[in-house]
């Protein structure tokens, strides 16, 4: 696991058992989606949305502000829950 992720993760601590799925989900989503490491806005972005906060993220097309929230929706999904649990609204049509 790249080693800013860890410290971004022992940076906002919630509790130790918490803290061991974060490293094995952002491993597991690393690797399948063959990330390297975090851009700097899934950096800032991927642990408030795994904390569920209200999240406002800025900046520049292509650095990875879809991937940021995408995993933290991941993180909050309830996987034996079968009905809609997320909407995603986006305002051009460009990003639908
Ligand atoms: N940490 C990462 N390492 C390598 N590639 C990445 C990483 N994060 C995202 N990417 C890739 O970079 C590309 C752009 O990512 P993404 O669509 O999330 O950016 P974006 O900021 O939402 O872009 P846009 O503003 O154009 O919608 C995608 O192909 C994605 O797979």
């Amino acid at each position: 696991m790249p080693t800013d992720i860890i410290y971004l993760c022992l940076s906002h601590p919630r509790n130790s058992q918490d803290l061991r799925l974060v490293y094995i989900y952002f491993e597991t989503y690393f690797v399948i989606l063959g990330f390297e490491k975090p851009s700097a806005i899934q950096q800032r972005g991927i642990v408030p949305f795994t904390k569920g906060l209200d999240v406002i993220l800025q900046a520049q097309s292509g650095t990875g502000k879809t991937s940021t929230f995408c995993l933290g929706i991941l993180q909050q999904l309830h996987y034996n829950v079968v009905e809609c649990q997320v909407l995603v609204l986006t305002p051009t049509c460009e990003l639908a």
